[in-house]
């Protein structure tokens, strides 16, 4: 049997097993064979021409966005819209073939857009170019799932069980599990939270699954048996998404409405250019992006070239961008801006920037 079939015939064992107490173990088992037999699947294919070529696309700026959907939803069209490159766009499916990459310029980030061949379902066993799409979204700091707003969400949700059988997990925080394989000693388990959806039968049984014998597992949170399958896969991705409904053209208000209001979603129309901006400014706030300005003693600070960081840098991070010394010669730091109680304030090291907070650092 091939791996496709054994993955199938343990998917339609788990939907064919009624989920209850009886069968809390037998159906960890299966999860956790399920992500074994995927894993191999996402191993790199000796198959000539299945490797990505035209997809091997350099990563620069600032941030990387991948844009993810169904053919002709208008990905292409957005990328053309946004950014001075030009992606051929046309009203039939699987009109684009390659990554095509576009630089947007956003609040003086560079974001790197790109532009991919649609996928549908089955792109994670290699159907069309899925296999090669879902290995650039994977490098992605941000999925952008572009849907056409006048069809139903079976593509939102076939797109997510596909990212979702790859590993790429969406708008998810990494379970808080300490894993360790340890050299012997057996299983240590441990938990810091009651457990409801686990016990210590199914660790053990999951991770004799994956042949472990020798390791250590502490839960810092009442996490699933499909949690600690993901912790123990170790190659997970956890990604931020953001849901863009494109064609808003062609429905009606209260339909745009009733989608507007969707968690971790925005409403588009690329071809009359509705809402771009909404979709820029969502897009900044997902990706966790913050302008820091630097600022001379006895001149204003310097507006036009801010520096382009994370959300939750300290002033450190800040030094070392400015200069790869700078950090060893600090001394303290004036910071303007709603990080402080007081502007300036007095700040140390490991004080929390914000956007647009202004910094002067002073030297020892
Ligand atoms: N009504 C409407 N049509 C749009 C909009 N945006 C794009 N389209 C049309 O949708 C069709 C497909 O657009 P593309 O940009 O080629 O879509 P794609 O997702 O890149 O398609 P593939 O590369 O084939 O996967 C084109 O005919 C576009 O003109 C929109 O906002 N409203
Ligand atoms: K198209
Ligand atoms: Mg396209």
């Amino acid at each position: 049997m091939g791996i496709l079939e054994k993955i199938s015939e343990i998917e339609k064992e788990i939907s064919r097993t009624q989920k209850n107490k009886a069968t809390e173990y037998h159906l960890g088992l299966l999860k956790a064979k399920l992500a074994k037999y995927r894993s191999q699947l996402l191993e790199p294919s000796k198959k000539a021409g299945e490797k990505g070529e035209g997809f091997d696309v350099l990563k620069s700026g600032d941030a990387r966005v991948a844009l993810i959907g169904f053919p002709s939803v208008g990905k292409s069209t957005l990328l053309s819209t946004l950014t001075k490159t030009e992606s051929e766009a046309a009203s039939y499916e699987f009109t684009t073939l390659t990554c095509i990459p576009g630089v947007i310029d956003y609040n003086g980030a560079n974001i790197q857009l790109l532009d991919l061949p649609g996928i549908i379902e089955g792109a994670a066993q290699g159907k069309g170019r899925g296999r090669q799409v879902i290995a650039v979204a994977r490098t992605a700091d941000l999925i952008l799932m572009m849907l056409d707003a006048t069809k139903k969400d079976v593509h939102r949700h076939l797109l997510e069980r596909e990212l979702e059988s790859v590993g790429i997990r969406l708008n998810k925080k990494k379970p808080n599990i300490y894993f360790k394989v340890k050299k012997g000693g057996g299983i240590s388990f441990n938990s810091t939270v009651p457990l409801t959806k686990i016990d210590e039968k199914l660790v053990q049984m999951i991770l004799h699954e994956y042949k472990l014998f020798n390791a250590e597992v502490l839960f810092r949170e009442d996490c699933t048996a499909d949690e600690l399958i993901d912790v123990i896969c170790a190659n997970r991705v956890y990604l931020p998404c953001l849901y863009v409904y494109n064609k808003i053209d062609q429905i009606s208000i209260e339909e745009v409405d009733r989608i507007a209001r969707t968690p971790n979603s925005v409403v588009v129309s690329c071809n009359m250019k509705l809402n771009l901006d909404y979709l820029l400014e969502t897009l900044w706030e997902y990706l966790s992006l913050i302008r820091v300005y630097t600022k001379k003693p006895g001149q204003p600070p310097d507006f036009s070239d801010g520096l382009i960081l994370r959300k939750g840098v300290t002033v450190e991070h800040v030094c070392h961008a400015i200069h790869r010394t700078l950090a060893q010669q600090f001394k303290y730091a004036l910071v303007w801006g709603t990080s402080t109680k007081y502007s300036p304030q007095r700040v140390g090291a490991n004080h929390i920037m914000h956007d647009e907070d202004v910094i002067q650092v002073v030297k020892k």
